[in-house]
């Protein structure tokens, strides 16, 4: 260290405290980084790595970015999941005696993000914590954008793992020396940053302190905290967090609002995935996902708060009703909707503007965005005078206008200020008498000069004399050279140019220190009068953000009501009856993919008492999965408060939606396809009550036939019977044996997905009918995918000959191409296990008689009983 330059052990003192940041240093106008942290941050940058001393045995690998524009050099560092310490200057060079004073003057992480820059603006950007009391788990998160903070606790390892995969944190602390490997893979498949943080900062005590000192309250009671213990740990962990990485006093951090799982419709991770909630499973990302069908938001704000309401539909009649008439107003009063959204279209991220200005990063620009957002408010106010429901009323009693503020900024900022303060002329004139005197001397430079020129024009007699100024050489006398010669002996050369001389004199230096004095002082006091506007407006952040969520709540019900006016939805009528009927349905992601009418609806009626379980047979592609989502779909959407796609609907609410659809690998997690898809069914059952709506995809299809035939079986009576009442269940099977189970069960109907074949080819008329089904039409639907005509053909005669009660296949014709194994499989023949199920008992039954100790006439009763079992099944033995 003793050899280094001072210069470099200030910076290894300051990078010592920062281990695991890449540390920003700055210097001049760059930020530098050293060592290890440049080659990380040239590799990612794609900037050039050089080095400190070249010369020196071990040169210090050394790279850098711009002071002006390290924003967006930042975001893709923090964007390859990096955290960036950066230090600044903290004294004036030209006041420091020896080296210049620097310090860490923030940490940014992957879940402290501020600038817009590396936002997108319609996601959330969550900071998480979890702590841990005795299985309990609370998990707090806030997105110091936009002081959104909240927090919730959860019993269970798989509770707090669907909570977190509805969050979806972009980091996630947890404490020093918790040993959850689950949760670190957790956090690795999804794109989360785990940060290991000091035990202490979850300590209960000094967390509970933390909360009441940074909220400025009484008690936890303020904020309905006092009942949680891990959760109070997680939310004063992140305050923490805040305070270690510099964020200072986050005055826009006014609330925490604490809220219980069952408030709000349960959610489970694969119900999310399955119902491609946020994003599709197919290539189509968020394109084929019901956000994007729903998302019509105008604002940010409004697009965030969409999101919310998607993750977390609502589960309590009164709150479903309140959004839902504010809603159908709107639908109904298309003039007031279209007036408000044309208003809302006009404001910008007023949350994320008022994190900046909290954390002292805002811009003025920011702020003039944030006055000119605020000027619509009034208009809106006037708009909602006529509302008539309770949702919308509620709103315009509660409105702010915050006039004052927008007034305030108009006042002092000029009409478009430039982004930065670094030259000035971003405040009004007439807002402070001592700047306007300075900006004069500064413009009067001007008129001085001129003034000058013509003056030294007189005196010396050359008349093409020019009085200018540049940056680099300030004020100068330029003459010819063709009238050098006429130059007085006072003037002092200080430049030659091709054709000319350039010249200083005393005067001119005087007037030069004058107007570079006042220029300094001018951009000195916009700079002090424009930090006192934002650390004012930051005290008004409570009711600034109190009406960008206002602002949020009516951009999402004129969404609502807009994507139901244009897409022909209809206004649900809920209850709590248990009764889901829907008339004419429609899946409102696939019929945006089809052409105009022609997706085919479909009526669905589930009850608790004759229709609770529904078994739905078809054949593939009949749309039996479209129909299991779209029904899952629309009772969600109604929760949320919206219209659905139907032409009529009643919706009995539930309090969760399970999903099992489709088989997915998940080798992350080590899982098979089958094992996934157990683990899934396991989840279902355990957690499901009568109030739920389970939709169950083919499950079973893991594994043999008759393992997963009777898996198939036994759940669909499981959840038939449970808790006596049974829970609201969709069932769609390629399993014919099921349709027998409507037989059995007097709460379950058959339904199947029509078809029809036509010369060997097979129409789809995706329409859902009463009564099961007996055929696949698999060999159909392998034509469809391109399969060669020959494995068709074959294919075909195989299936022929099984449906006529011959299980042996036919012989191959000669000359087709044998296969490595098919002569062999050829004459083994088929197990008739794999071509009929249903007759393997009888099998059983025929190799399990002693033949040789039967009389005749037993042996013909025995055959007459099993002719009798045939004409039943085996569940009629
Ligand atoms: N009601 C409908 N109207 C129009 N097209 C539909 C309808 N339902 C489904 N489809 C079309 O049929 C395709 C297949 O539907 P779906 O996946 O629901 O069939 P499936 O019976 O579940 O098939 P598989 O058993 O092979 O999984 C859909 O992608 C869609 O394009």
């Amino acid at each position: 260290m003793s050899k280094l330059t001072p210069m470099m052990q200030q910076y290894l003192e300051i990078k010592a405290r920062y281990p695991d940041a890449l540390l920003l240093y700055r210097m001049g106008d760059f930020y530098e980084l050293f060592m290890e942290d440049a080659v990380t941050a040239a590799q990612i940058l794609e900037i050039a790595l050089t080095s400190r001393d070249k010369n020196a045995e071990n040169p210090i690998p050394m790279c850098g970015v711009p002071y002006h524009a390290a924003d967006s050099y930042i975001a893709r560092l923090i964007a390859a999941g990096h955290k960036v310490a950066i230090c600044d200057q903290v004294e004036d060079p030209k006041k420091a005696k020896g080296l210049v004073r620097r310090e860490v003057t923030r940490v940014v992480t992957p879940g402290l993000v501020v600038e817009s820059r590396n936002l997108s603006s319609k996601d959330p950007n969550y900071l998480g914590a979890v702590a841990e009391a005795r299985g309990t788990f609370g998990l707090a998160y806030l997105d110091i954008s936009t002081a959104d903070f909240q927090v919730v606790e959860v019993v269970g390892q798989e509770a707090l793992l669907d909570e977190l995969h509805r969050v979806s944190p972009k980091e996630l602390l947890v404490p020093e020396g918790w040993a959850a490997p689950w949760l670190e893979r957790s956090c690795s498949q999804r794109d989360m940053a785990l940060t290991w943080l000091e035990e202490s900062a979850f300590d209960r005590k000094r967390c509970e302190e933390r909360l009441i000192e940074h909220f400025r309250i009484h008690s936890l009671e303020s904020f309905g905290l006092q009942h949680m213990g891990p959760g109070i740990q997680a939310a004063g962990a992140i305050l923490e967090y805040i305070r270690k990485n510099h964020l200072g006093d986050c005055t826009h951090l006014r609330k925490i609002t604490p809220y219980a799982p069952g408030d709000f419709m349960h959610l489970d991770e694969a119900t999310v995935r399955n119902l491609e909630l946020l994003s599709s499973l197919s290539t189509l990302g968020r394109k084929g996902s019901l956000l994007h069908v729903l998302d019509a938001t105008l604002t940010p704000m409004g697009g965030r708060r969409l999101q919310r309401w998607l993750r977390y539909p609502l589960v309590r009649l009164e709150s479903i009703r309140y959004r839902q008439e504010a809603v159908a107003e709107m639908v109904d009063k298309g003039s007031l909707r279209a007036s408000v959204r044309g208003h809302l279209g006009k404001i910008l991220d007023v949350e994320r503007i008022m994190g900046r200005v909290s954390v002292g990063t805002a811009n003025p620009r920011d702020l003039a965005a944030l006055a000119r957002s605020l000027e619509i408010l009034p208009q809106i106010k006037e708009l909602l005078a006529e509302a008539e429901s309770p949702f919308l009323q509620d709103m315009a009693a509660d409105w702010d206008d915050l006039e004052d503020v927008a007034s305030k900024i108009a006042r002092t900022l000029v009409d478009d200020p430039p982004l930065s303060l670094a030259n000035g002329g971003v405040i009004r004139r007439g807002v402070d008498p001592e700047l306007d005197r300075t900006t004069r001397l500064a413009l009067d430079a001007k008129s001085w000069m001129a003034d000058y020129e013509v003056q030294e024009r007189e005196k010396t007699g050359i008349a093409s004399l020019k009085v200018r100024y540049n940056k680099v050489f300030g004020y100068f006398i330029e003459v010819s050279k063709a009238n050098l010669a006429l130059v007085p002996d006072h003037y002092v050369r200080k430049q030659t140019l091709v054709n000319a001389e350039r010249f200083i004199t005393d005067e001119l230096k005087t007037f030069e220190t004058q107007v570079l004095e006042a220029d300094e002082k001018r951009i000195q006091l916009e700079e002090q009068i424009f930090v006192e506007l934002r650390g004012w407006v930051a005290q008004e952040a409570p009711r600034i953000l109190a009406m960008a969520g206002r602002v949020a709540e009516l951009d999402c019900v004129a969404c609502l009501a807009e994507v139901a006016a244009t897409c022909d939805y209809c206004r649900p009528e809920l209850d709590e009856s248990g009764v889901i009927e829907i008339r004419d349905g429609r899946h409102p992601v696939i019929e945006r993919f089809l052409k105009d009418g022609a997706f085919v609806p479909n009526d669905v009626m589930l009850d608790q008492e004759e229709n609770q379980v529904l078994l739905i047979t078809g054949p593939n592609m009949a749309g039996k999965s479209t129909i299991l989502r779209q029904v899952a779909l629309i009772v969600l959407m109604a929760q949320m408060g919206g219209f659905v796609p139907a032409a009529r609907a009643r919706i009995g609410l539930v309090d969760r939606i399970f999903t099992r659809v489709g088989a997915s690998d998940d080798l992350t997690r080590g899982r098979s396809t089958f094992m996934v898809e157990m683990q899934e069914t396991a989840h279902i059952l355990l957690q499901a009550t009568p109030q739920s709506l389970v939709i169950l995809d083919e499950i079973g299809r893991g594994t043999s036939t008759f393992d997963g035939l009777s898996l198939a079986w036994a759940v669909a009576e499981y959840l038939h019977d449970y808790q006596d009442r049974g829970v609201k269940t969709l069932f769609a099977t390629h399993y014919h044996e099921l349709t027998e189970l409507a037989d059995k069960l007097p709460r379950a109907k058959n339904y199947n997905v029509a078809v029809k074949e036509f010369e060997n080819d097979i129409l789809f008329f995706h329409r859902l009918l009463p009564g099961g089904t007996n055929r696949s039409y698999g060999i159909h639907v392998a034509q469809l995918a391109g399969l060669p005509q020959e494995v068709i053909v074959r294919a075909r005669e195989i299936l022929a000959r099984l449906e006529s009660g011959n299980h042996r296949p036919p012989e191959r014709h000669p000359g087709a191409p044998a296969g490595k194994r098919s002569r062999k499989k050829a004459k083994t023949g088929f197990q008739m296990s794999l071509f009929q199920p249903s007759l393997e008992w009888l099998r059983d039954e025929i190799a399990a008689l002693d033949l040789d100790r039967m009389t005749p006439l037993a042996a013909l009763q025995t055959l007459y009983a099993l002719k009798e079992q045939i004409k039943t099944g085996p569940s009629g033995k």
